[in-house]
């Protein structure tokens, strides 16, 4: 236990606009000072899931303690150890970024020597002391996301939510917030939950994932953990249409015991445990049904292999179509 964590049990959101199923008993549970993502695609229920942890919206179902207080019974005890920066921005346009953090700072009851302080310190951390006397609306997309980190770091908090940090943000700008959030979780110890479509950005900065897909958490564990659920290597063979793949994927699943294919497109993707090995039957099977492959390749699994095999697979078990 510890203010810094969190613990979520079958969790569930209906929203009865619509009587959508946003989130469906879910349960997990963040140690302190780790940097746990939860990654999904549009709509799977992460902003959904963070607007409950952070006590904006309430749950259908379940029970949520964040630092170590029950969100609906004890809303404001959460509030005073959680910081929270969600898709949209509370930056108000016609203030300076200076004027922005002062204003958390008084809303967190510092006087005026310690507002300052803290701020020119946090203006500094997200690098933004040469434009602290210039008007947000004139920052660029990048400046507002690291302000608005910067404002929800005012509090020291022990948790940290962030909801798609780095959506719609340039290659450099997404890696000055990977920076800026790896040297708070490694150097202040604060736990980060953070939400993202992107793989990348889980595999690199992550602690632990959980996979969320449609309301429901299809897997979990820690990179090389998810990476190792789906074997050890990957051979993906690339076919001149997708007749030749659907071709060669039931000749392939006929002549070799257990293969675990699916298809992409224009590829076969086999999951294995020893890709040199393995290429050698796949090649003969290939061969002996004069099956033609343009290229053939084995790899290691990216989180991008383990995502797309996971939802699919949660497709298909709902009778919805595959991604081949
Ligand atoms: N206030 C609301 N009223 C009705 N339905 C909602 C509401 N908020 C979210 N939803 C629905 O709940 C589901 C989950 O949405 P949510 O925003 O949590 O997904 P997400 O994973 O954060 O997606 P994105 O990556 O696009 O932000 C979606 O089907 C969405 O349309």
């Amino acid at each position: 236990m510890g203010k810094g964590t969190i613990h979520v049990k079958q969790l569930s959101k209906t929203f009865k606009k619509g009587n959508v199923q946003a989130v469906k008993d879910v349960t997990f549970s963040v140690r302190e000072g780790e940097f746990f993502a939860f990654l999904g695609p549009n709509g799977a229920g992460k902003s959904t899931t963070v607007q409950i942890l952070t006590t904006l919206i309430n749950a259908t179902a379940g029970t949520v303690e964040v630092a170590e207080h029950d969100v609906i019974s004890k809303p404001h005890e959460v509030r005073k150890h959680i910081g929270v920066a969600l898709q949209e921005t509370g930056i108000d346009p016609s203030l300076t970024g200076r004027e922005m953090l002062l204003l958390q700072c008084g809303i967190f009851g510092f006087n005026k020597s310690e507002a300052q302080e803290r701020t020119q310190e946090l203006l500094e951390i997200v690098q933004l002391t040469e434009a602290a006397d210039r008007i947000c609306g004139n920052y660029s997309g990048g400046m507002r996301r690291r302000l608005d980190l910067a404002l929800t770091l005012v509090n020291r908090p022990k948790i940290l939510f962030l909801d798609e940090p780095t959506t719609g943000l340039d290659p450099s700008n997404r890696k000055s917030i990977w920076e800026y959030l790896e040297r708070l979780n490694k150097e202040e110890g604060t736990t980060i939950f953070l939400t993202t479509q992107y793989l990348e950005e889980a595999d690199v900065l992550a602690d632990r994932i959980a996979i969320i897909d449609d309301g429901l958490i299809v897997a979990e564990g820690t990179p090389s953990e998810l990476k190792s659920q789906i074997g050890n290597d990957l051979i993906t063979m690339v076919f001149a249409s997708t007749e030749e793949v659907t071709h060669a994927k039931a000749t392939l699943e006929q002549e070799l015991d257990e293969a675990d294919i699916a298809e992409r497109e224009e590829q076969l993707i086999m999951y294995v445990q020893d890709g040199t090995k393995r290429l050698m039957d796949v090649i003969r099977v290939l061969d002996a049904h004069d099956i033609l492959v343009q290229s053939i390749n084995v790899d290691s699994p990216t989180l991008d292999d383990i995502f797309l095999k996971i939802t699919s697979e949660n497709a298909t078990q709902k009778g919805e179509v595959n991604y081949g």
